[in-house]
């Protein structure tokens, strides 16, 4: 039976089998024909299983920490990223920031208010000194007494019910809602600080004080005014904000929704009655003098609705992706912002997003989260080359993004983690420039270079850069990005890039492990 072979053999085996009267030539042609078939088969197999290695390693979240100093643009950059790869959640939370723009419009409206009632009065008046932005500012001779009418004294009053509408909105949105104006930190980095006893006891206070709570976070707070009337069930993932019960700041009617709804609309149609007077205000040239001698420029603070009064100061405004970018809300503790992207080339992939508080005093409960994360984002704002910290009115704000800039690429725990800068803020660097404020009145460093846009931002780039080289304890690629985050398009194409070296480093972290 060695050469014969069974009649019940199967048909397919029989098909394939040589055929008997084979010559040797054909012999070597079918065998090399099998053996390349086999190799491609070979071939396809080792590729589905590297498909299937590469799922199994994507499948592992990516982790993405936001840094920088308050009013950065970390949030902004957040929201970025949720309306260029989650837009189902995007356009679910969208509703919900209606409070906010609503409570940044009204305290512009407020604060001008104010301003003129104390200017009516001839209060005497001490600026704000957190901006240096002086130099285009009133001569030291004393100005004539600005020509007030009753048109202004009848604004006031007409305007008098935001001041309340301030003050719901504030107490509905909790602290996250109000800006923080000293601390007792008086150092760039506090989780740097050395370990002695002292020092980490205080490390561990300043943890537990500001750990992550589910109650105080942006998130916890739209959601006390989120609006649920689209919201789908929501198997898998929520975006949320961790708590250290485990608890969630993501879609949840609460008890007091109903009520919460009614107040919007009360609030919303206390604005509306206010539309054309905050349009007279805002347009008047008497109020602009007052607030040019008082040397407020609110179009440059974060949170600047006023000038969009007649499109949003309406019973049916709702909010637009630009206005949702724009709105301010201070970011409290740490929040977590989980999704699975839904577009790029990372569709599928799971997303972890981390969003700090800013501010110096915040920055002692960043430290945790540098652990196992794929890559930083860290946001440095150049145009506030001549403002101060609103928490300390001593610190320059360019100065403490560079101390800030420097621990974090110091930081040994980060070591071998990709850092990605941004320059941001730029469209208010060149606003700046273009009034003619000169950088080297507040950088002397900075010289007689040419003080334009170009100049000024490979300056600020390099500076960066030599820092980061100084300080890294092992040398690392220098990324940087020159941004406007308020700016969605440019902005997709930034996180585009950075999308993919942060998946390049995620996988390359996979292989390691
Ligand atoms: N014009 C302009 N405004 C920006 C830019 N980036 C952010 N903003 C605005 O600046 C304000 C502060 O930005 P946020 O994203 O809230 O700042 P943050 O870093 O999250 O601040 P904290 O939460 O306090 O740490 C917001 O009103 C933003 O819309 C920018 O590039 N240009
Ligand atoms: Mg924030």
């Amino acid at each position: 039976m060695a050469q014969g072979r069974s009649t019940d053999e199967d048909p397919l085996t029989l098909a394939m089998a040589p055929p008997p009267d084979e010559t040797l030539e054909q012999r070597l042609v079918r065998e090399a024909a099998e053996a390349e078939a086999k190799r491609i088969s070979d071939e396809i197999d080792e590729q589905i299983r590297k498909e299937r290695e590469q799922l199994r390693r994507q499948r592992k979240p990516v982790k993405l920490l936001l840094l920088g100093q308050s009013e950065s643009g970390k949030t902004a950059t957040l929201k970025n990223f949720q309306l260029t790869y989650a837009r189902r959640e995007w356009s679910e939370e969208k509703a919900a920031w209606r409070a906010v723009i609503f409570l940044n419009l009204v305290r512009n409206v407020n604060e001008i208010v104010n301003h003129l009632a104390s200017e009516m009065s001839d209060l005497p008046y001490h600026p704000d000194d957190s901006s240096e932005d002086l130099q285009i500012i009133r001569a030291p001779r004393a100005l004539p007494r600005l020509k007030f009418t009753d048109k202004h004294r009848e604004l006031r009053t007409r305007l008098a019910p935001l001041a309340t509408v301030q003050l719901t909105l504030e107490s509905r949105l909790g602290t996250a809602s109000l800006e923080l104006h000293s601390t007792s930190v008086n150092t760039a980095a506090p989780f740097d600080a050395p370990s002695s006893p002292t020092s980490t006891y205080s490390r561990r206070r300043g943890l537990q004080e500001f750990s992550i709570n589910s109650s105080n976070g942006w998130k916890s707070a739209l959601d006390k005014f989120r609006t649920l009337r689209n919201t789908p069930s929501r198997a898998g993932l929520e975006n949320g904000s961790v708590s250290e019960e485990g608890g969630s700041g993501g879609l949840k009617r609460d008890k007091g929704q109903d009520s919460t709804d009614s107040t919007e609309d009360e609030i919303a149609e206390t604005i509306a009655s206010c539309r054309e007077d905050i349009k007279l205000l805002w347009e008047d040239d008497i109020v602009q003098e007052t607030l040019a001698r008082r040397k407020v420029r609110l179009e440059n603070a974060p949170g600047f609705f006023i000038a969009d009064a007649e499109r949003i100061a309406r019973r049916d405004y709702q909010s637009t992706d630009d206005d949702v970018i724009r709105a301010r809300l201070r970011t409290l503790g740490v929040q977590e912002y989980r999704f699975i992207f839904d577009h790029g080339r990372t569709m599928g992939q799971e997303w972890r997003l981390y969003d700090v508080g800013g501010t110096r005093s915040s920055r002692g409960a960043w430290y945790p989260y540098f652990d196992d994360v794929d890559a930083i984002i860290f946001l440095a704002p150049i145009s506030p080359f001549d403002e101060k910290l609103a928490e300390d009115r001593r610190v320059n704000r360019l100065e403490d993004s560079y101390l800030l800039w420097r621990s974090v690429c110091a930081c040994k725990l980060l070591a071998r983690t990709q850092i990605i800068l941004f320059l941001n803020k730029c469209d208010l660097l060149q606003a700046k420039l273009q009034r003619g404020i000169r950088i080297r009145d507040s950088v002397p460093s900075f010289g007689d270079r040419k003080n334009d846009l170009g100049t000024a931002t490979r300056y600020f780039q390099q500076h960066f850069k030599e820092i980061s080289r100084n300080n890294s304890p092992v040398q690392r690629p220098f990324y940087v990005h020159l941004t406007s985050v308020i700016d969605t398009r440019s902005t997709a194409v930034t996180l585009g890039a950075v999308e993919e070296s942060i998946l390049r480093e995620h996988l390359r972290r996979a292989d390691l492990m």
